[in-house]
This record gives structure tokens, C-alpha cells and sequence, in this order.
């Protein structure tokens, strides 16, 4: 499986891969929000089609074994979770590689439409991935990332720049759809949801999502409104991947891997199966490739 999981990588655009370094660290502090919505399982539109995996890396030697850190792993359709080892999950993710991974390469994007409501998207039944999170967090930083291309997503030292719902198509089959941050305007402390009318309407009736990517900006500490917003897409049933921003960056001395394994030690305790989570750069390029194949595996999986 790993020699698949590498062939794989590699017929990727060839950017650098690994950041071990940036592995959550067992030692960061407890977060000291905690969030009162009671456990439910990951968010699937079809049914249970994925599962998650308690596992330990594989024979740690007694210096290793303070380090070792408990991972839930994402195990896509096809995978037995029982099977699952370190050596088949994607560097800097707790995703598992399964049999519907490929076609990941972009080879073509065109912007298609912008939609202030969610009845004005495309209708062509083509599979989406979208682009959600604070304003700020590096949204249309990301889709560009992917993509290869500055300018295709307009970005901005100030929030807010994004205001539609952006359709992006690539190689003419799929999308990506980059959307307006929440969080804008809010109060600092703030902690209740404010999305806008056509952005729920957009999730609540969007049939060709197959999975929102929920980016959470690893450069800050763990921030309740991101909280909110997993916690009402779990509730709604709309499958979701934790994207961590910006972890090129260092902030007020906390390290992106310390505000990830807080954000993860909560989501812990709501999610009975832990939803998928990768880290990024759209700086460095970090988990660029390892994110476009974990989208063609959900891709192709709602495809068939
Ligand atoms: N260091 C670093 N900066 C980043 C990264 N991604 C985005 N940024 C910066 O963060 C700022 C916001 O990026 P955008 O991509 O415009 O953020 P957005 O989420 O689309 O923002 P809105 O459209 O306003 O909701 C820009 O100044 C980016 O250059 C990253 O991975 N690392
Ligand atoms: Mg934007």
C-alpha cells in the first residue's frame, strides 16, 4: 500500500510533500474552550459511507512511544478499517488512501458564474467541493494553490473580499465553489453563527456537494466560531474535511501544530468518528497534492 500511496503522489505535479515537523504535538495545552453540543457521528449524504480508525503508529520503540500520538484515521470506502496502517495515510493527515484515489491532476480551470443564491448555481449536475471558513483564512488563497494559478480566486489582506458564490470548473468535470468567510464584522468573543441567508440555503440544497472543505487557520488559536459552524454542518448531515491554513506561519509564539492537535482535542469529543483533517500551506505548497487526492477519492467514490 505504500508503494501505491507514493506511485500515486508522484503522478501528481511534483511540489515538496512532507512537513513531519508540522505533525500535531502530543504536548500542546488542553483547549480551554469547550463546546456543549452533544456527540454525533460524521456527516454523510449517503449513508455511512466512511469510517474512522483508532490506531497507534505501528511497533513505537520505547523512546518513540512519549511521542506517539493517538490518531483517528478518515478510512474511505474500500479500505477495511481494521487493515489501516501509518503507512497508508497521507503525510501531514489523519486520511487514508483507499482504492477510488486518482485523477487528481488539474490539467484545466475556468471560472464558470458567480451566484448570490444558492437556485442560481450551475445545474449541470457536475460534483463540488466547497471552499468554506473565516473570512481571511485563506480560502481563494487555497483554490489558487490547488489550481496552480495566482489570480484565478481574488484574495485580500482584508476580509470580506469574497461576497459570491464563486464556480470554478475543472478539467470540465467538477468544481470548486469558493464562498463569502462568516465571521466578518463580528465582534471579537462573538460566538454565534451569522451566515447569510443564501449561504445556508446553499448547503441545505446543494445535491452535487459532495464534501465541504472546512478551513481552519492554524496560525491562530482555536476559535469557537469555526466550532459552530462544524458543528452545524454535522448536524445537517453535509460531509466535511478539516483544511488547516497558513501552517507556514507562527503567531504569538503558538506553533500551527499546537492550534491544531486544540482544535482536534474538541473536535475529539464531538465527532464519534473524527471527520477527515490535512494541513496546508498556499504559501509552501505544504499538503497542496495530498489534498487533490484525497478530493478525487470522494470525487470518484460519488461519481460511480
Ligand atoms: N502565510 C500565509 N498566508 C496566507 C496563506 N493563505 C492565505 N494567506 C494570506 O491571508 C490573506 C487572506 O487570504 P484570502 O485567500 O483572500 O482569504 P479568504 O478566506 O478568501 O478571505 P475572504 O474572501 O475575505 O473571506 C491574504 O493576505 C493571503 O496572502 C498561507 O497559507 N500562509
Ligand atoms: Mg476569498
Amino acid at each position: 500500500m505504500a508503494i501505491i500511496l507514493r506511485n500515486r503522489l508522484l503522478t501528481l505535479y511534483s511540489t515538496s510533500l512532507l512537513q513531519p515537523s508540522l505533525r500535531p504535538s502530543p504536548n500542546a495545552p488542553p483547549s480551554s474552550l469547550s463546546v456543549k453540543t452533544p456527540p454525533f457521528s460524521p456527516p454523510t449524504r449517503h449513508g455511512p459511507r466512511f469510517h474512522a480508525s483508532a490506531s497507534r503508529a505501528a511497533s513505537p520503540t520505547a523512546s518513540d512511544s512519549a511521542r506517539v500520538v493517538r490518531k483517528v484515521f478518515f478510512v474511505p470506502p474500500g479500505v477495511d478499517p481494521a487493515e489501516v496502517s501509518e503507512d497508508m495515510v497521507l503525510p501531514g493527515s489523519n486520511i487514508v488512501v483507499g482504492p477510488y484515489a486518482g485523477h487528481a491532476q488539474i490539467k484545466e480551470v475556468e471560472f464558470v458564474k458567480s451566484s448570490g443564491r444558492a437556485k442560481d448555481c450551475p445545474k449541470d449536475g457536475r460534483p463540488e467541493f466547497a471552499i468554506l471558513g473565516r473570512s481571511n483564512v485563506g480560502k481563494s488563497s487555497l483554490i489558487n494553490a490547488l489550481v496552480r494559478k495566482k489570480e484565478v480566486a481574488l484574495t485580500s489582506k482584508k476580509p470580506g473580499k469574497t461576497q459570491l458564490i464563486n464556480h470554478f470548473l475543472v478539467n470540465k468535470s467538477w468544481y470548486i465553489v469558493d464562498l463569502p468567510g462568516y465571521g466578518f464584522a463580528k465582534a471579537p468573543g462573538s460566538v454565534r453563527m451569522d451566515w447569510s441567508a443564501f449561504t445556508k440555503g446553499y448547503f441545505l440544497n446543494r445535491d452535487t456537494l459532495v464534501a465541504v472543505l472546512l478551513l481552519i487557520d492554524a496560525s491562530v488559536p482555536l476559535q469557537k466560531i469555526d466550532l459552530d459552524c462544524a458543528n452545524w454542518l454535522g448536524r445537517n448531515n453535509i460531509p466535511l474535511t478539516f483544511v488547516f491554513t497558513k501552517c507556514d506561519k507562527m503567531k504569538g509564539g503558538k506553533r500551527p501544530d499546537e492550534n491544531i492537535r486544540s482544535f482536534q482535542e474538541v473536535i475529539r469529543e464531538n465527532y464519534r468518528e473524527h471527520p477527515a483533517w490535512i494541513m496546508t500551506s498556499s504559501v509552501t505548497g505544504l499538503g497542496r497534492d495530498e489534498l487533490l487526492l484525497h478530493m478525487s477519492q470522494l470525487r470518484n467514490y460519488w461519481d460511480q
